[in-house]
């Protein structure tokens, strides 16, 4: 046990274990499931109201945890809540809210020759489990989420933020309450041991997908145990590529805003392909921009034969996620040592070309088999909100069943309707 592990005790909270925490989650899902559209919304509009109520009581829980976190300044950034984004996260339930209903909706439908009349419908996944890390508003994201699309979610956030997640939570269910539904359907690992991300990981039967969100170190050990499916949000070692067809300019800004917007999100960054045909043009440029922000780097040899001064990339740098102002840079031959590159160092998560030649363009975007690929674009769009699902639990890195931004449509799963006349098998 942590030093946070006992806090609910102490706070003289009965403390349920996994798998009766789960069961309750699965009875409220079978009840959320059957709920009107409206009944939802209405749920995400009363616990949007609650996290502003409750302003006062996040914030000083947040101050709790700021005190005893010891982690670096980016880590801090992600777990600091403020006023203006308590009112976000409360926007973001709102916008939810507005978004079509998920569920019901018809994906195909189509009549066989003997009259049977089948459709593919929308239906809710039944209970999450989300696994996350210490930014406490993931924690209202994917709960308004998973309201909507009719989902019952366990909540695992970072140890970190255990104070934060907590009274997040507890404006999640007045909303519930609120709208008449059992609470339940939100629910919080009791403490910050992990003991309880094995629970949940073993829970077959009682939860029906695993959304593990973070680093390394989790995703090794939700492949190594879990007993139930996986949706997979990894790490993002993201690549930009200027082919040697870019406009300057556009490379210049677009590698910048890729790089440093913010350098602590998945979507980031990390490595710099250019073309050896404009790399002694354009490089000096976009280093001169980066630097001037604050950028570090680790460059290859050849991008060092044209900026000496450049610190020299290992290979493992190459496969480092930096997370921070730090580019490693690599000159290639063109898109297809481009796409090697990235086929062995990257993490299928977003990457990025820079061109005017649409020929090109199209061949990147075949040829890499990342969640993500971008034409000219920041990888920094790679963000639910951004491509328009209101929100986002993260960005799938998985095959299945969903890649990229997961929103409200990719927490659906189908069943089949088939409405006969009578019709006998022969
Ligand atoms: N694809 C996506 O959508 C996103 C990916 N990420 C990735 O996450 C990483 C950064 O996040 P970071 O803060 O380091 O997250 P971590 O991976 O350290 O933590 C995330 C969560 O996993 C838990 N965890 C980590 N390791 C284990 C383990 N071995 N056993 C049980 N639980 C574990 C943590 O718990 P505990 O607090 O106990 O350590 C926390 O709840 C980056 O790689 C980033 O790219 C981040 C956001 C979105
Ligand atoms: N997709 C989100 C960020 C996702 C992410 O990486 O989250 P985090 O690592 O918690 O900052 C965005 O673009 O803002």
């Amino acid at each position: 046990m942590n030093a946070v592990t006992s806090v609910m005790e102490a706070e003289g909270q009965w403390v349920p274990a996994m798998p009766e925490l789960a069961a309750r989650a699965r009875a409220a899902a079978r009840i959320l499931a059957r709920s009107s559209s409206d009944v939802r919304n209405a749920a995400l509009l009363h616990a949007a109201a609650a996290l502003r109520e409750r302003q006062d009581e996040i914030l000083a829980a947040n101050a709790r945890d700021l005190e005893v976190s010891t982690a670096t300044a980016a880590f801090r950034d992600r777990l600091t809540l403020t006023p203006a984004r308590v009112e976000a996260m409360a926007v973001g339930l709102e916008d939810v809210a507005k978004l079509p209903d998920p569920v019901g909706r018809v994906l195909a439908e189509w009549t066989r020759p003997n009259g049977l009349r089948i459709s593919r419908v929308a239906t809710p996944v039944g209970v999450i489990g989300m696994i996350y890390e210490s930014r406490p508003n993931v924690g209202a994201d994917a709960a308004g989420l998973c309201i909507k699309s009719g989902n019952a979610v366990i909540l695992r956030g970072g140890s970190e933020s255990l104070h934060s997640a907590r009274a997040i939570h507890r404006a999640m269910a007045a909303g519930l309450r609120a709208a008449g539904l059992p609470e339940e359907a939100v629910q919080i690992a009791p403490d910050a041991d992990r003991r309880h991300v094995a629970d949940m990981l073993g829970a077959a039967g009682l939860i029906d997908l695993i959304i593990p969100r973070g680093g390394k170190s989790l995703v090794e050990r939700v492949q190594r145990e879990a007993r139930v499916p996986v949706l997979a949000h990894a790490e993002g070692l993201c690549h930009t590529y200027v082919h040697e067809a870019a406009d300057p300019d556009m490379a210049r800004g677009l590698v910048v805003n890729a790089k440093m917007r913010r350098t602590g999100i998945c979507g980031a960054t990390e490595t710099l392909l250019i073309d050896v045909a404009v790399a002694p043009a354009l490089l000096p440029g976009i280093v001169a921009d980066l630097a001037a922000e604050g950028c570090a780097f680790r460059a290859d040899a050849r991008a060092r034969a044209i900026l000496p001064d450049l610190p020299p990339a290992s290979e493992a740098d190459f496969g480092t996620e930096w997370l921070d102002a730090i580019l490693s840079i690599a000159v290639v031959d063109g898109v297809d040592d481009a796409l090697a590159h990235i086929a062995r160092f990257g993490s299928a998560h977003t990457e990025a070309i820079v061109t005017e030649d649409a020929d090109i363009a199209a061949r990147f975007l075949n040829g890499t088999d990342s969640a993500v690929v971008m034409w000219n674009a920041s990888t920094q769009f790679c963000d639910g909100g951004e491509f328009g699902f209101g929100a986002e639990i993260g960005i799938a890195t998985g095959r299945f069943h969903a890649r990229g931004p997961v929103g409200l449509e990719q927490l659906t799963t189908f069943r089949y309707e088939v409405v006969g006349t009578g019709q006998q098998r022969p």
